[in-house]
């Protein structure tokens, strides 16, 4: 390690540049391959790892163009900022984390469980697809794990459904993409996901309606099995 470590100063001390660019060009190659393999990556489609120059501009021109659109002075001095702040927040959004589903769920306990875990109330908060409006709410996972009893730390659960809901979605879709993703990266005999949530466009917009909220699930496994599934319901909802 320590030799390695001296031939790449030696390397860089003396073609700096060329390594430089190698290194570059190499890292490039590994971010496309990663986004290519992984249809589970985190990255949102479209958006590449670091926001470059041309996603940035691209995403303030046409904040700018939204404001003159609402017939606002875009050089008024409360504005000046707001295409750079909204597409900063955007792409925040939009891509919460490097993580792969693999690196996700690399790691579990050997905990000889067969039973089935549950857990409720994963806050979380998504942009529909349809109007770019928040919609926000909780997801509720049970799985029953692998047959040989290996379950996948808790904290896993919720960062699949926010690597999903970091992206424009419908909550139908994004229930679904969390069940299949825990199902194939904890090898589980069995998945169910819930989602209670709050669509801005349907309670500050269109409709109005501020009170509803859209429940959707995902039944994957042994719990398409309805006596499975009235369980994991009774489990869930009491
Ligand atoms: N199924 C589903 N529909 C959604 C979701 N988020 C928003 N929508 C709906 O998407 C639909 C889009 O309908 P459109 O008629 O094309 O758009 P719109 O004229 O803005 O519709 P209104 O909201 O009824 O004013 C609306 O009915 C929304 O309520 C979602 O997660 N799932
Ligand atoms: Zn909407």
């Amino acid at each position: 390690m320590v030799r390695a470590l001296a031939w790449v100063t030696f390397l860089k001390r003396k073609y700096c540049p060329t390594v430089y660019h190698i290194t570059c060009l190499l890292k490039r190659i590994e971010d496309i391959h990663m986004n290519k393999k992984c249809s589970n990556s985190v990255y949102a489609p479209g958006l590449s790892a670091d926001m470059d120059e041309q996603q940035l501009q691209k995403i303030q021109d046409g904040v700018r163009l939204i404001l003159e659109g609402l017939g606002e002075d875009t050089a008024r001095s409360g504005l000046l900022d707001t295409p750079t702040r909204v597409a900063r927040a955007l792409h925040e959004f939009m891509q919460p984390t490097r993580l792969t589903n693999q690196t996700i769920f690399e790691k579990s306990f050997n905990a000889q469980c067969n039973d089935i875990v549950v857990v409720k109330n994963i806050a979380f908060s998504s942009l529909c697809e349809h109007h770019l409006l928040p919609f926000y709410g909780v997801a509720h996972i049970a799985y029953l794990p692998s047959a040989d009893g290996h379950v996948c730390g808790l904290s896993k659960l919720a960062r699949i459904v926010d690597k999903y809901a970091h992206r424009l979605q419908i909550q139908e879709g994004l229930t679904q993409q969390i069940a299949e993703a825990i199902m194939d990266g904890t090898h589980a005999q069995g998945v169910y996901v819930c989602m209670d949530a709050t669509h801005t466009c349907m309670s500050l917009r269109g409709v109005c309606k501020r009170e509803s909220t859209t429940r959707t699930q995902s039944t994957l496994g042994v719990f398409t099995n309805m006596d499975k599934k009235q369980e994991v319901m009774r489990l869930l909802f009491g």
